[in-house]
């Protein structure tokens, strides 16, 4: 169902901190323009955690209108650790959202068996199908690609994104026996072309805010089997994401977008701080090593 690069959607902030929602609609036209299959709503990297309800419903409403205009999927990201308020908020969701991104319950590290009936509870009262985030780093909670497989064959689950922080032997267990109809979509940026080389469907990356066409391209490369031209221009989307991701994410995005005229400011709200000069200037400069065309 999800397949090629999505991108987890910056939350753009004007001059007097509000959202700025004209320029959430033009980023999300722009990538699309340039080679995403679809839009991530409120990520890690939309600053979810710092936006209001209200920001929130604005944010998705735009991305709503955009994808449903080009007819691309709208994953939305829908956060919180026990199921009846996750459960509320999928229930909310607008018409028109393809997926909910739910992150494993963080925190609590409720073990795998808890995992598997939170996963379960959510999926049998979720309007739209779930994508498992998985991404132990952040939530403390491992999850086994056994784990993955069993809640992959469930009808309302369609796959899972995969940020384990590298490449682990879940990754090449979960990729050597996929469940049916359960696409696996790389979440860290630095590995995502050694997922996509074991069979990952595409991905799910910050990074993919610049050089969305050359991430589209490797994707086209793996599928393909042209492992010569997947495995260099990997080494060199690997490059940039490092580059972009030396400060906290979004920060460094940020600041090279609006650098490049694509959004008003590079603000973050706090706790995240934006990113130092020098931090942009060579994510900056690592983007033009990429491109095919200057500023793409
Ligand atoms: O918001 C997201 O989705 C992503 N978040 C990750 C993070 O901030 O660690 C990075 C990934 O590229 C997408």
């Amino acid at each position: 169902m999800l397949k090629g690069i999505h991108v987890p959607l910056v939350t753009p902030f004007g001059p007097a901190g509000e959202v700025a929602l004209d320029a959430v609609e033009k980023l999300a036209g722009h990538l699309l323009d340039q080679g995403a299959a679809g839009l991530v709503a409120l990520g890690t990297t939309g600053e979810v955690a710092a936006l209001s309800p209200a920001e929130r419903a604005a944010v998705v409403e735009v991305c709503a209108r955009v994808c449903r205009e080009r007819d691309v999927p709208l994953t939305v990201g829908v956060t919180g650790n026990e199921p009846r308020s996750v459960l509320t908020a999928l229930r909310e969701l607008p018409d028109g959202v393809a997926a909910a991104l739910v992150t494993v319950p963080y925190f609590l590290r409720p073990g795998e068996r808890g995992v598997i009936a939170y996963f379960e509870a959510l999926a049998a009262g979720s309007p739209v199908p779930l994508v498992i985030y998985h991404i132990p780093y952040r939530t403390g909670q491992q999850v086994s690609a056994a784990t993955l497989r069993h809640l992959g064959r469930h009808p309302r689950v369609a796959g899972v994104k995969y940020a384990a922080g590298g490449i682990d032997q879940d990754a090449v267990d979960l990729l050597g026996e996929p469940p049916a109809e359960f696409d696996v979509l790389g979440g860290d940026d630095v590995f995502v072309s050694p997922l996509l080389a074991l069979g990952a469907s595409g991905g799910i990356l910050a990074s993919a805010h610049l050089a969305t066409g050359r991430f589209a391209e490797l994707v086209a490369a793996w599928q393909a089997g042209d492992a010569v031209r997947a495995r260099e221009l990997g080494h060199r989307l690997a490059r940039l994401s490092a580059t972009l991701f030396a400060e906290p994410n979004p920060t460094v995005v940020k600041g090279v977008l609006h650098a490049r005229g694509l959004i008003p400011t590079p603000d973050v709200r706090l706790p995240l701080l934006p990113a130092g000069a020098e931090a942009v200037a060579r994510a900056l400069s690592e983007c033009d090593m990429v491109a095919v065309h200057p500023g793409e």
